[in-house]
C-alpha cells in the first residue's frame, strides 16, 4: 500500500510512522508513506496556501491552486488512478467497513485540511471521497488520517504478526469482540472463566461467540440490525431479551 499524504504539518506523523506496528510494515516494505507539504506547491513569493473567505467571517480557506498542483503531480506518476480522499467533518463516517473496502487499493492519497476549511472547488472536482472519523472537529485532518491509514494497514496482508487477530477484531464479523484474559488464572481474588481454562476449543468458541453477542446486545445494539447472524445467535439473543423483559 502506498499512502501520498498532503499536509502542512509533516512532522505530526513523525511519532505514528516509527513506532510499533506501522513502524514494522514499512521496513518489511508492506507501506509505503510519502508526506508531501503542500505549500511546495504555492507559487508565490510567500508560499501561500491559505486566504481570507469570500463573503466575509473568521477563520482561514485552503486555496485550491497548491493542492490541485499536488495531486497533478502524484497522478502524472502513476498509471492507475487512486482515491484522492479528503479528510473532513462532513464527509461519510469512517467505519471497518470502509477501511476494508480501502485496503483493496494498492495506492491511497489523502488530503489533510486545517483552519477554517477548503475551498469548495476542491471537494467537487479534485477528490473522489470524503470520509470523517467523527462528529468532532479537529484542528486538521492529520489525526483522522493517521486513523485511516492505521486501521487500513491492519487489514494488509502481513502487518499484522497473526492473521487471526484482525479476523477476531470488533466489528470486523459485524459484533463487538468477546472479553480477553490472560495469565494469572487468578489476580486479587478475580478469575478468568472456568470455559476458558477448560481447553475445549467448540466451548471456548460459543462461549466467545455468545459474549460477543451480549456484549454487542448491552453496547451496541444498532450492529445486530446487519450482523450476519445464524440462527442459533437469533435464539440466543431471543433469550437475552427475555431473560431482560422478565427483569423489568
Ligand atoms: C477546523 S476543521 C474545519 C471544519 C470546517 N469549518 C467545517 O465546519 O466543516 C479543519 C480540518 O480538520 C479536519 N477535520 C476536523 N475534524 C475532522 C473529522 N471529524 N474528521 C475528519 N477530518 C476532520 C479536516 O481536514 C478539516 O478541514
Amino acid at each position: 500500500m502506498r499512502f501520498d499524504v498532503l499536509t502542512l504539518f509533516p512532522e505530526m506523523f513523525t511519532g505514528f510512522l516509527q513506532s510499533s506496528i506501522i513502524k514494522r510494515a514499512h521496513e518489511k516494505g508492506l507501506i509505503a508513506t510519502n508526506l508531501i507539504n503542500f505549500r511546495e506547491y504555492a507559487t508565490d513569493k510567500h508560499r501561500t496556501v491559505d486566504d481570507t473567505p469570500y463573503g466575509g467571517g473568521g477563520g482561514m480557506v485552503l486555496k485550491p491552486e497548491p493542492l490541485f498542483a499536488a495531486v497533478d503531480d502524484i497522478l502524472a506518476q502513476v498509471d492507475e488512478r487512486p482515491p484522492v480522499i479528503l479528510m473532513s467533518p462532513q464527509g461519510v463516517p469512517f467505519t471497518q467497513a470502509k477501511a476494508e473496502e480501502l485496503a483493496r487499493h494498492s495506492h491511497l492519497v489523502l488530503l489533510c485540511g486545517h483552519y477554517e476549511g477548503y475551498d469548495e472547488r476542491i471537494r467537487q472536482h479534485l477528490v473522489t471521497d470524503e470520509i470523517s472519523i467523527g462528529d468532532y472537529v479537529l484542528t486538521g485532518g492529520e489525526l483522522p488520517a493517521m486513523v485511516l491509514m492505521d486501521s487500513v494497514s491492519r487489514l494488509i496482508s502481513g502487518v499484522l504478526g497473526n492473521e487471526s487477530s484482525a479476523v477476531d477484531d470488533s466489528f470486523s464479523s459485524g459484533l463487538l469482540e468477546y472479553p480477553q484474559y490472560t495469565r494469572p488464572p487468578e489476580f486479587r481474588g478475580m478469575k478468568v472463566p472456568d470455559v476458558l481454562l477448560s481447553g475445549h476449543h467448540a466451548r471456548i468458541e460459543q462461549w466467545r461467540r455468545e459474549q460477543s453477542l451480549l456484549r454487542t446486545w448491552q453496547r451496541r445494539p444498532d450492529l445486530l440490525r446487519t450482523a450476519a447472524l445464524t440462527e442459533e445467535d437469533r435464539a440466543f439473543l431471543r433469550e437475552l431479551e427475555r431473560k431482560y423483559s422478565h427483569e423489568q
